[in-house]
């Protein structure tokens, strides 16, 4: 059976932001263009030059106007009346019809009403919750579509943000078959209306979207989802509820190796209790006999973030292994992994590519997570040293460098913007360095360490084109950016990884 067929019936999808990846923006108002609407209609199709930023516009107002272009999270961007107006699912060419339903300082945000003319990148979105959860944005375009989509968003950061108008920015890097491709699920596990429900409330409503049976997920993560939630159900078992901070079950995280097969659960809790841990865990190994390895995080905080400080096993492996080209990854619960592992081989390769290394190379690996890049490098380069945040995820990448027979690679915790620093005072002189910040970007220090240490390349991995063009903008004053390509590793989402390679200007 395809990854596409065993979704039938139960095409869902996560809310990839509170993963920590995809897109999953909140959206405003219904995707369903119903010929709805009130107010009076203005009609203006000004281009965004000499666009007013003060809005004008009023909410409940009815604006018709073409789409221009996309914006970072997927929505269509237009001007009406020469304002500008963000539409979630308008796609750029089309003419739509648009409420007023938000009104920001410099925008306004419209609820799409009716595509006057459709554009022919436009698709019927394959997933039957789509409309209702907000984790994929862009299943209502090609597939095509998309990526020449994420192509432009990049080029627009980079003009936009680094003043590069002409930047050498390549096709965007697709995958064949763009579903089912995570490795990790991340569900809050709530009670709704009397039933144990694994999903996401919808924005501004009261509306639970039961995403355990998403299409872009890895079916084993669903299956996985879906008999934790199961079996909470027939054991009764105490789950959290926000509002008041009580309860126990707060999230089912489970990731998979595609390439080993193994796979780990974890269940967040607010404390060390767990009602029925034991007969939870029997059932689950009975049903999922893929598992390898169950482990509980305790998140005793009243917060968003996911993982709480404590790790505890419960049954089987305390990490799960994966494996990328000769690469073997020991993955624990809180240790960041790309989620996508069809495309992170064709990521790092380009990473490679970029770093032009000939065995002789001081190689910085900053914001190495569990050293995946590093150790993709190493072969090929004369030394790596890595730093990141995350203590796990230096454990993970000490045992990953030992797993492969890397033995030219260190590890170290701590923050790049500091580590970089000490390094610096202690002498290394790093010919390349390789920066794969979160969606923040780089750490202002780190960027002037980065000047400072002059490497001849920054090849730099970007998951916000925003703040890659921004960073590039600084780092121009002594790099140029010679290439940047632009990597789908999260299709249906607005999501736009890419790696940029930046090149020491000879004085
Ligand atoms: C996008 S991930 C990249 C991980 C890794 N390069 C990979 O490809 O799997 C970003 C990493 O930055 C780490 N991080 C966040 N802030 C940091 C900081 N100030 N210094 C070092 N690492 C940081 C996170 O723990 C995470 O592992």
């Amino acid at each position: 059976m395809s990854k596409r067929q065993s979704y039938q019936g139960s095409g869902n999808r996560e809310k990839a932001k509170r993963q920590g990846g995809g897109a999953g923006q909140g959206r405003t108002g219904s995707r369903r263009p119903d010929g709805a609407g009130r107010g009076q209609s203005v009609r203006s199709d000004s281009p965004a030059k000499g666009a007013s930023a003060g809005i004008r516009l009023q909410l409940g107002q009815l604006v018709e106007f073409e789409v221009k272009r996309m914006g970072i999270n997927g929505e269509g961007i237009g001007y009406a009346d020469r304002q500008v107006v963000f539409v979630p699912d308008a796609l750029p060419g089309e003419l739509v019809a648009a409420e007023i339903v938000k009104v920001e300082q410099k925008h306004a945000v419209g609820r799409l009403v009716k595509i006057l003319k459709k554009s022919p990148s436009r698709v019927q979105p394959p997933c039957p919750v789509y409309a209702e959860c907000g984790g994929c944005t862009l299943q209502h375009m090609s597939y095509e579509a998309q990526l020449e989509m994420k192509r432009e968003l990049v080029r627009e950061s980079l003009a936009r943000y680094a003043g590069l108008r002409q930047a050498p920015v390549e096709r965007t890097v697709g995958m064949r078959d763009p579903w089912g491709y995570r490795n990790k699920a991340q569900l809050p596990i709530v009670e709704h209306r009397g039933e144990v429900v694994v999903g996401l409330f919808q924005a501004g409503s009261h509306q639970i979207v039961d995403v355990s049976g998403c299409a872009v997920q890895h079916p084993l993560t669903n299956r996985i989802v879906q008999e934790v939630r199961d079996i909470a159900r027939e054991l009764g078992i105490s789950l959290y509820q926000e509002k008041v901070h009580k309860g126990e079950l707060r999230t089912v995280v489970a990731r998979v190796g595609f390439e080993t097969g193994e796979c780990q659960l974890t269940l967040v809790t607010r404390t060390r209790e767990l009602s029925h841990r034991q007969e939870l865990v029997k059932r689950i190994v009975e049903r999922v006999p893929e598992i390898t390895s169950i482990m509980q995080n305790v998140n005793p905080a009243r917060t968003s973030l996911i993982f709480g400080d404590e790790t505890i096993p419960l049954w089987g492996a305390a990490s799960i292994s994966e494996r990328l080209g000769d690469v073997h990854f020991s993955l624990s619960p809180r240790a960041f992994f790309q989620l996508n592992p069809e495309q992170t081989p064709k990521l790092y390769n380009l990473v490679a590519e970029a770093a032009e290394l000939t065995g002789n190379e001081v190689v910085v690996d900053a914001y190495c997570g569990v050293g995946t890049i590093g150790l993709w490098l190493a072969p090929q380069a004369k030394e790596v040293h890595g730093m990141d945040i995350v203590p796990e995820a230096i454990a993970d990448a000490k045992r990953n460098a030992e797993k492969s027979g890397v033995d030219n690679a260190r590890f170290v915790v701590g923050a790049a913007e500091k580590i970089l620093v000490e390094w610096m005072k202690k002498g290394l002189r790093p010919d390349v360095v390789v920066v794969d910040p979160p969606r923040t970007g780089l750490h202002q220090d780190l960027i002037q360490a980065l000047l400072k240490t002059a490497p001849k390349r920054i090849v730099y991995v970007s998951c916000n084109p925003s703040t890659l063009g921004k960073d590039c903008g600084q780092l121009l004053k002594n790099y140029e950016v010679k290439k940047v390509t632009p990597v789908d590793m999260f299709p249906q989402t607005a999501h736009v990884e890419s790696c940029a390679v930046l090149v020491r200007k000879e004085k």
